[in-house]
């Protein structure tokens, strides 16, 4: 049903007029975007303003809040994923999402990177074997883990078990992954390693991270969107919104004048 043959499309995720409620608090007003396929785009702006909202609209997340309206259309390699009939569990293997804490499950190494392939009924041993070590490879953890890998996840560090839960969601090969704050809990040595580990991936994958940092948004992203009391008031290259910005908004907020 998606669309990702990467020669004939350049965007991943699209986005038209897209309005979100929290009852009667309105979150997102009207939000237009283009997301280009494998690069990485950082949202970027205030507390509140709306980037980990907009975020959980691209896996459907927020359907599990109460009183949550939400307008507009997403495209997801072309499709309307809240328009169309699909599976909710057949868009979050397209859709991978890694979250601000670590949060493995109570399983070894192992299984935590099998998990997504067993729920789908995959039993070929050899198979799973491949993808689990592939994945873990990905996730720059395989030296680190490949003596263990029966060892409970809980025995990594932080950092690690971050980069497992990377290598989870890369396990059912999904086109796009969702980071919300991915480093943020984590020590600069395992903060530096995830943003080597976002840059190599967008090779294979469209990545959006939201981000507090905004170095870190200079260092592994190519486009950066910010967002402003539920609007995005810019979006552009990396480089030019850092250099650049067209809105006084965008000026105050990178120069540290709020937020
Ligand atoms: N489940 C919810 N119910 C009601 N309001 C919510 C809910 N989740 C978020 N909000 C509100 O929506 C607005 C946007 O929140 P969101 O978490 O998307 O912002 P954010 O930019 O990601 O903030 P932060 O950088 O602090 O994580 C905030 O005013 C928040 O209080």
């Amino acid at each position: 049903m998606y669309n990702t043959d990467s020669k004939e499309k350049e965007y991943s995720i699209q986005t038209k007029d897209v309005h979100l409620h929290y009852g009667d608090f309105h979150a997102l007003k009207g939000i237009n975007i283009a997301m280009r396929k494998n690069q990485v785009t950082a949202f970027i702006g205030p507390s509140g303003c709306g980037k980990s909202t907009f975020l959980r609209c691209f896996n459907r997340m927020n359907d599990l809040i109460d009183n949550v309206r939400i307008e507009g259309d997403i495209f997801i390699d072309d499709v309307d994923i809240y328009k169309t009939n699909i599976q909710v569990d057949d868009l979050r293997k397209h859709v991978g999402m890694v979250f601000q804490k670590p949060n493995p499950f109570p399983k070894s190494i192992f299984e935590n990177v099998a998990y997504g392939l067993r729920v789908n009924g995959t039993s070929d041993k050899n198979f799973v074997q491949e993808r689990v070590e592939r994945s873990l490879r990905q996730a720059a953890l395989w030296d680190e883990v490949k003596d263990k890998l029966k060892k409970s996840a809980f025995e990594l560090s932080g950092g690690q078990q971050q980069r497992l839960c990377i290598a989870r969601a890369l396990a059912i090969e999904p086109s796009v992954v969702l980071m919300d704050e991915p480093a943020s809990a984590l020590d600069p040595i395992s903060t530096a390693k995830i943003e080597e580990l976002i840059y190599e991936l967008k090779k294979d994958y469209t990545i959006v991270i939201v981000t507090h940092n905004m170095q870190q948004a200079g260092r592994v992203s190519d486009s950066t969107a910010f967002f402003y009391l539920g609007e995005l008031v810019e979006f552009a290259k990396t480089k030019t919104l850092f250099t650049s910005p067209r809105d006084q908004r965008t000026q105050n907020y990178i120069t540290g004048r709020f937020g």
